[in-house]
C-alpha cells in the first residue's frame, strides 16, 4: 500500500500511481500531491495541505495518518479531495524554508522572489489547485492548511482566515470551532498565503490551521490535537463531528508590522507569547523613522519574529471582534 508520507520524504515515486479500495480510488499526482475520490459522484472539493513550513511536523503526522485510514479503506470517504505536503524538501530537513518562505509566495507573488526550490514549489501547487478547483464557482469548495506557530500561544489552537469580499458561511466557521479551535483571526487585506491564493482565485472556504508550537517529527504530543483530528475524520466520512460549546474568539487584523530594513528592532522579548495585549500607546517596533504604536485600547500580537527577510511581515496585531 501507498505510503503518502514516508514516499514523500523519500523523494521517490511510488511504484503504483494510482489504486483503489472498497470506499475510493487515489491518484498520487507528484510529489506530495495525492487526490482521493469515493466513487460515487460527489459535489464537496477539499484540498488539505500541510507541511508548507517543513518545521510544522505535528499537523504533517495528522494528514499522514488521516490518508494512510483512507488508503487502508479503514474510512468512508465523502469529498473530493487534494492532499498536499506543501514543501518536502524543507521538510526533509526540519527547516520552514530553504531558501525564502513559500507562504509569502502565492498569488504569482513568487516570480517577484529569487527563483529556488520555494518559487518552483508554489508555482507546481498554483498549478494543481487550477486544475483541481476548476469547478468551484458552482460547488463547495473547502481548503484547510494546517501549521503550527513558532511561538507559544494562549491560544493553542487558531485558525486564521484570509480577507474576502464576501462575509464567511458561518457553518464553516462552526466547523473550525468544532475542530477544536478556540480562536479566529481575521485578515484585513490579501497576502500571498496559500489560503489567500485559495480563497481569492476560487471562491474556496480557506483557513489556516494553527496547531500548537512547531517540533521536529516524533516530537509532537498530538492529544494535544486529537479533537481536530477526529473532526477531519467526521468530515472527510461525512459524519457530524461532535462539537464542545465554547465558540471561539474572534479577532481581526489591526495593523501589520513589516520588516524594511536591517535597522528593524522588535520591542518584544523572545518569550512573547502569541495573543499578548498591549495597551494603547505602546511601542511596538521601529524601522529607521517608523515607529509601529498600539493604536486601539488594546492590541494583542500574533507571529512576532524580528527575523523575518526585510519586506516581510515580522508581526501582525489584532483587536478583538
Ligand atoms: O509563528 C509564526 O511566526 C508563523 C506561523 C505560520 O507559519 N503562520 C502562517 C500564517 C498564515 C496566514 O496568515 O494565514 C504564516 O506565517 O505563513
Ligand atoms: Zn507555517
Amino acid at each position: 500500500m501507498l505510503d503518502f508520507l514516508a514516499q514523500t520524504l523519500a523523494g521517490k515515486v511510488p511504484t503504483h500511481s494510482a489504486g483503489k479500495n472498497a470506499h475510493l480510488h487515489w491518484q498520487w499526482w507528484d510529489e506530495g500531491i495525492l487526490t482521493l475520490a469515493p466513487h460515487q459522484a460527489v459535489e464537496k472539493t477539499l484540498v488539505l495541505s500541510a507541511g508548507i513550513h517543513g518545521n510544522e511536523t505535528a499537523p504533517v503526522e495528522i494528514l499522514a495518518q488521516l490518508v494512510d485510514s483512507l488508503l487502508a479503506g479503514e474510512m468512508a470517504l465523502q469529498w473530493r479531495v487534494l492532499v498536499i505536503l506543501g514543501n518536502p524538501a524543507a521538510l526533509r530537513s526540519n527547516q520552514r524554508y530553504q531558501h525564502s518562505d513559500m507562504n509569502r509566495m502565492f498569488g504569482g507573488r513568487w516570480q517577484q522572489f529569487p527563483e529556488s526550490i520555494e518559487t518552483q514549489r508554489a508555482c507546481r501547487l498554483e498549478h494543481a489547485l487550477d486544475l483541481f478547483l476548476a469547478e468551484c464557482e458552482e460547488t463547495t469548495c473547502w481548503h484547510l492548511d494546517m501549521h503550527t506557530a513558532i511561538r507559544s500561544s494562549y491560544h493553542p489552537r487558531f485558525g486564521v482566515l484570509p480577507a474576502r469580499a464576501q462575509p464567511y458561511d458561518e457553518a464553516f466557521l462552526s466547523w473550525l470551532g468544532c475542530a477544536g479551535l478556540q480562536a479566529l483571526v481575521f485578515h484585513q487585506a490579501p497576502g500571498g498565503t496559500f489560503t489567500h491564493f485559495s480563497s481569492e482565485h476560487f471562491n474556496a472556504l480557506s483557513c489556516t490551521l494553527e496547531l500548537g508550537k512547531a517540533q521536529p517529527f516524533g516530537e509532537n504530543d498530538l492529544s494535544q490535537f486529537e479533537v481536530t483530528r477526529q473532526a477531519l475524520q467526521a468530515l472527510l466520512s461525512g459524519e457530524t463531528s461532535p462539537c464542545a460549546d465554547s465558540e471561539p474568539l474572534r479577532y481581526k487584523v489591526s495593523q501589520q508590522i513589516t520588516r524594511n530594513s536591517d535597522d528593524f528592532v522588535l520591542h518584544m522579548s523572545a518569550q512573547t507569547q502569541n495573543f499578548t495585549a498591549f495597551p494603547k500607546g505602546t511601542l511596538l517596533a521601529e524601522d529607521g523613522d517608523t515607529r509601529y504604536v498600539v493604536k486601539e485600547d488594546s492590541e494583542f500580537v500574533l507571529f512576532p519574529n524580528p527575523n523575518v527577510a526585510i519586506g516581510l511581515r515580522a508581526g501582525l496585531m489584532l483587536t478583538e471582534i
